[in-house]
């Protein structure tokens, strides 16, 4: 074909915005609220105080901008899901199995994911099927610190390699296999470790919402990632500066309320001045979580399906959606 041909300029000029912007579509807050339709609020301003993390911001006009036109798309993508496993089912001759959906979300320290995760948990549950869904985080699937502090990477908490990645890959195949029951350990944020012999039972969901930092990460090579159970995955974004005074606002929070509890590991910071204890929290942030958003989590954005991406306030300012 003729370069000059007009077809083949449309199709060059076709294929070089495809790649500007990386096969997503690009909407706005005003775009992507319209796509809400007529999804109906199932929360409550009490209700969502309680789903609301340390710090967040989040008021229910983002809940109905946001997190309904989200809600609505999961939905239709969970029915789409549904059918397919049906037909496949069919094809083979066998009979109607349930295969739990499983929706990946991911994201920088102190993004928020905890508060979009839990926010989803309630609004998928609430969905007029009555799904059951199971939340679940990473973290569970930390090493505990005792194996951190062997190996020496306990300044490393959050990074790729203080997960049982096998651990966790194993979880999340049992999980979608339809095991009756799965049980992860359990991580407490107060206690800054794995909590010795509890745990947390997954009873066959419907839906599992994994969340965590690097839950997008590749597998190493001839081994699965969690990511490949996947039915959905979601990037929570942010510029690196806005996180991380969110990260420090949220320490000064904590500072005053969990790390005064005598069994926080961080109980040495509630005694701190106000600046002694921003030093300490710039330091964690630099060193530790902005390290792992730039080396490991930010680079997997690109992998989700769906990116939010927040403004300097916490609320969704523009969202990508993977086209294919
Ligand atoms: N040291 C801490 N003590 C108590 N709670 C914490 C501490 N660090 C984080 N949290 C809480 O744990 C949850 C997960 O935090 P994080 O991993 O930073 O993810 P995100 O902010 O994206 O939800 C949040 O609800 C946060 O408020
Ligand atoms: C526990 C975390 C690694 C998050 O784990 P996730 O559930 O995302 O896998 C993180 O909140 C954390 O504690 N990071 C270590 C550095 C810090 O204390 O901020």
């Amino acid at each position: 074909m003729d370069a000059r041909d007009p077809i083949d300029v449309r199709y060059v000029i076709h294929r070089y915005a495809a790649q500007v912007n990386n096969g997503y579509v690009e909407l706005s807050r005003e775009q992507w609220s319209e796509l809400r339709k007529n999804t109906p609020l199932t929360l409550t301003a009490d209700e969502l105080e309680e789903l609301r993390g340390v710090d967040d911001p989040i008021d229910l006009t983002e809940v109905t901008d946001i997190y309904l036109p989200l809600a609505r798309l999961l939905n239709l993508h969970f029915t789409g899901s549904k059918q397919r496993s049906s037909v496949l089912r069919a094809f083979l001759g066998k009979s109607e199995r349930r295969v739990p959906y499983v929706l990946g979300l991911a994201g920088s320290v102190a993004v928020g994911k905890s508060t979009t995760a839990r926010l989803l948990h309630t609004l998928l549950a609430r969905w007029p099927e009555h799904p059951h869904v199971e939340l679940v985080t990473t973290d569970s699937f930390l090493y505990p610190n005792a194996v951190l502090e062997s190996k020496k990477i306990m300044h490393r908490k959050g990074f790729p390699e203080s997960y049982d990645r096998r651990a966790l890959v194993r979880f999340v195949a049992a999980v979608k296999a339809g095991t009756a029951e799965v049980c992860a350990p359990v991580y407490s944020h107060l206690e800054y470790d794995i909590v010795p012999g509890a745990a947390q039972v997954v009873k066959s969901p419907d839906i599992l919402i994994l969340e965590g930092l690097n839950v997008l990460q590749p597998a190493p090579p001839t081994s699965l990632a969690v990511n490949d159970y996947f039915d959905f995955s979601i990037y929570v974004d942010a510029k690196v500066e806005d996180i991380r005074s969110w990260y420090v606002e949220r320490f000064h929070k904590l500072r005053r309320t969990a790390f005064e509890d005598p069994k926080s590991y961080f109980r040495h910071i509630a005694a701190m001045s106000y600046d002694e204890a921003t030093k300490f929290a710039v330091n964690v942030w630099r060193d530790i979580n902005e390290r792992n958003l730039v080396e490991n989590i930010a680079p997997t954005r690109g992998r989700a399906d769906l990116v939010l991406k927040k403004g300097a306030d916490h609320s969704v300012q523009k969202v990508l959606l993977r086209q294919s």
